[in-house]
């Protein structure tokens, strides 16, 4: 897969040497999940059957970051991860079309005339509710009259789990309510957080628990505070551990910033600097005051062995 960054307008150059029919996904996308696979998927197919590149158009930075919409809380997906998760779906050229202020003004006839219509986009494929231009004012259904017949247009149906609209919004609420349970089953895999190896307060190992702090590398939507079981990935290496994500409340009483603390089971070694991703398949507890450490240790120890059952279970 190649990524191609663009900007409103197109450079006569990119459209010279880059444009090439294809089948385009379009969407905002943000967090890979099941409606959007399901978009993406049948650009692919459709692309497939057509003999031509299939191809996924996204927007960086997020458009409620841009437009400073009070609910703008961080990236499900931030790009490297939209990547290569769009890499392993088959797509061809993911393009990233830099969403500022004047790109937020442009027409939805503009839009058209001014992106769709020179990449020579042969089908356009979008979501039943996908919106586009100025206000959002642009629907699926008016993409080929804007073109003047230029391209065809594939709307794909809502994708419901349980009667309901699977979506990034919905993804993100849970995350914050605790939910890790419906938000991992609307992503079809689970929510993963990538950072660097930090040092933290040197705490951990005494406690019998030594710690990896991860420094998120990325703005990311930031799970609930509390206890989780996790699968991490280092260096190619995949392990199980619990995580905690909080401040702390035994060892600080005013703390404004969350840590995220991954206790590896079957693993030693330095990984400071080093990146780490981490799965969060289960939410096991809320973070507490303990009035003791020894009551810490004793919950800690609690905590791995439940994680380790429910990782068991899993894998079953
Ligand atoms: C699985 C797990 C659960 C934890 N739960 C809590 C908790 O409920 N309350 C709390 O104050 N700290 C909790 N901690 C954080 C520990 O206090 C922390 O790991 C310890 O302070 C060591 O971190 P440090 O080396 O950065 O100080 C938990 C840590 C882990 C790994
Ligand atoms: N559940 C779904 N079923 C079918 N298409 C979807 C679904 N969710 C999103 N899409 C489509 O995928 C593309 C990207 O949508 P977008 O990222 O805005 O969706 P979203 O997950 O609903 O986001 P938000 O919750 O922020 O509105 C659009 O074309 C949209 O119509």
């Amino acid at each position: 897969m190649e990524t191609i960054s663009l900007s409103y307008p197109l450079t006569e150059q990119f459209i010279a040497t880059g444009a090439r029919p294809q089948v385009l996904a379009i969407g905002q996308f943000d967090g890979l999940h099941l409606g959007h696979a399901s978009v993406i998927e049948t650009a692919v197919k459709l692309a497939d059957e057509l003999g031509l590149p299939a191809s996924v158009m996204t927007f960086h930075p997020h458009p409620k970051e841009v437009m400073k919409k009070g609910d703008y809380d961080g990236y499900l997906t931030p790009p490297q991860e939209k990547e290569r998760l769009l890499r392993s779906m088959g797509v061809d050229y993911m393009y990233i079309v830099e969403f500022n202020d004047a790109f937020s003004r442009v027409s939805p006839q503009n839009f058209v005339t001014g992106i769709l219509v020179p990449l020579k986009v042969h089908t356009a494929v979008v979501g039943f509710d996908f919106r586009y231009g100025y206000r959002g004012e642009g629907q699926a259904g008016m993409l080929r009259e804007l073109s003047e017949n230029a391209l065809d247009v594939n709307t794909v149906p809502p994708f419901l789990i349980d009667g309901e609209k699977v979506s990034s919004s919905g993804i993100r609420k849970a995350l914050q309510e605790g939910d890790i349970r419906l938000a991992n089953r609307w992503l079809g895999r689970s929510y993963s957080l990538t950072g660097t190896v930090m040092h933290g307060e040197k705490r951990g190992r005494q406690l019998g628990f030594p710690t990896a702090n991860l420094k998120l590398a990325e703005h990311y939507v930031i799970p609930a505070s509390g206890v989780y079981a996790v699968r991490a990935h280092h260096g190619g290496r995949s392990f199980e551990g619990v995580m905690n994500v909080g401040v702390k409340p035994t060892f600080h009483d005013d703390a404004a910033v969350s840590w995220f603390e991954v206790h590896l089971f079957d693993f030693s070694g330095d990984i400071y600097d080093e990146s780490l991703s981490v799965e969060l398949v289960h939410f096991l507890r809320e973070e507490r005051k303990f009035g003791s450490i020894d009551e810490l240790i004793a919950q800690i120890t609690k905590d791995a062995e439940t994680a380790k059952s429910l990782l068991k279970a899993e894998k079953a």
